[in-house]
């Protein structure tokens, strides 16, 4: 039963996520992955299920989150496909685990 405390929490950690003050490091989130543009072929080969900070979004403004655990599954998704696919010293990489650990830290609260 999805409950209306349970989506202005979800909606909170958007709403940080989404601020300037995180944007070197929330960066390669804000979007869906463009291979094309990236110059990263592969991407649909080696990533399957595709997720990003704007797709998150747009599903909690059209309700289809049926609770909070559904939005976090997408959250470590989307930051699990980010370590599959970048190298662990790779800049991006780096910014995956820090704007997770911006994440942690609101989700525990
Ligand atoms: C050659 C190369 C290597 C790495 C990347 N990674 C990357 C990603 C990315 C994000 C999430 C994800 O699951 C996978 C990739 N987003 C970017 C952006 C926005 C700019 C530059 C690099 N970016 C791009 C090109």
């Amino acid at each position: 039963k999805k409950s209306v405390a349970e989506f202005k929490f979800c909606e909170g950690i958007m709403k940080e996520l989404w601020k300037k003050q995180h944007q070197a490091i929330a960066y390669p989130f804000y979007n869906p992955v463009d291979p094309v543009a990236l110059e990263i072929p592969d991407y649909f080969k080696v990533i399957k299920k595709p997720m990003d900070m704007s797709e998150i979004q747009r599903k909690l403004n059209h309700n289809e989150y049926n609770n909070s655990n559904e939005f976090e599954a997408d959250m470590r998704l989307m930051f699990n496909n980010c370590y599959k696919f970048n190298p662990p010293d790779s800049p991006v990489f780096k910014c995956g685990k820090s704007l997770e650990a911006v994440f942690d830290e609101k989700w525990a609260q």
